[in-house]
């Protein structure tokens, strides 16, 4: 696997060999990761594991084995991680996939019963409340109720729920599906201001976000972490792929489009090399 240092100062996710099951299928093989301040963009086709990490980050799926320590407490399921598992949760930002919520509240109802549910002051949560409505561009919508509001809209509201309490780390799973490309440029400038003081992961299939907020890109397939990098070495990779054997397929309509192509084709190619060599090993040894 290629590696880049994902970021400057400390670590404060840590996963070490990380396995995560649902019923007979391996979600997550065993993976190790390390991110810091910064945002870091989750790549990977469908069933990579993109979910399923960041569930278990948010502390709502506990692993099959392996350790996790958030903001340097561990968190990864035993009993005795209980009580760090709250004080992190206090701290943490989480945008589900699908995102749960009351259609009968308003959007300023709804943060702020959020902000309760993070034991905030509540003194300080109407204004945080209005802050985070404001960061997604909702003010002029914040005592509509939920319902009456467009899915692009909820989206929204899902990610000012998520930054309410100003998180540490703030984990989001395809925030823009939905979003009007204004927003998503307007969520693009939110997510590098954010990743100047907070951990910041987001799961997503549009490379172009990648390419334009984060600072590093973490791509998986099969439950395995298969390549990290920049977003600007990911997309010099298909070149440097041309370069190294000749490729002339030209898939993928930009270059960070092209590199996370060239890299997931560069995992499969090593794999099957690794199978057959495999297989040609039992076959001798048998
Ligand atoms: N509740 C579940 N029950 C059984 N298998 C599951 C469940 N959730 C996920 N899986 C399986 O775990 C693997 C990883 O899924 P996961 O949702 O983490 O991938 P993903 O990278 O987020 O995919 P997508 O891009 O489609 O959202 C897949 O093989 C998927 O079929």
């Amino acid at each position: 696997m290629s590696t880049a240092p994902p970021s400057d100062g400390p670590v404060t996710v840590a996963v070490d060999a990380l396995t995560v099951k649902h019923r007979r299928t391996t979600a997550l093989d065993a993976i190790d990761l390390e991110l810091g301040t910064g945002v870091h963009g989750l790549l990977g086709p469908n069933g990579a594991g993109k979910t399923s990490l960041i569930r278990v980050l948010a502390t709502v799926a506990a692993p099959a084995s392996g350790s996790v320590r958030l903001l340097g407490h561990g968190v990864a399921g035993g009993a005795s991680d209980h009580a760090a598992r709250t004080a992190v949760r206090r701290r943490l930002g989480y945008l589900p996939q699908e995102f749960g919520y009351y259609p009968r509240f308003t959007v300023r109802e709804f943060v702020t019963y959020v902000a309760w549910l993070k034991e905030m002051p509540g003194d300080a949560t109407p204004e945080a409340v209005e802050r985070a409505v404001e960061r997604v561009g909702l003010t002029d919508r914040i005592d509509a109720k939920i319902r009456t509001l467009s899915g692009g809209m909820v989206r929204r509201v899902g990610i000012a729920q998520a930054l309410v309490n100003d998180p540490d780390v703030l984990l989001l799973d395809e925030p823009t599906t939905g979003i009007d490309p204004e927003q998503r440029v307007r969520f693009r400038s939110l997510l590098r201001q954010l990743g100047t003081t907070s951990t910041v992961i987001v799961a997503t299939h549009l490379v172009e976000d990648v390419a334009a907020a984060c600072t590093s890109v973490t791509l998986m397939d099969e439950g395995h972490v298969v390549h990290q990098d920049t977003p600007a070495a990911l997309a010099a990779l298909a070149e440097d792929a041309r370069g190294d054997t000749g490729e002339t397929e030209d898939i993928g309509d930009t270059a960070i489009e092209r590199g996370y192509l060239a890299a997931l084709r560069r995992h499969r190619t090593a794999s099957a090399g690794t199978a057959t060599t495999g297989v040609a090993a039992g076959k001798a040894g048998a």
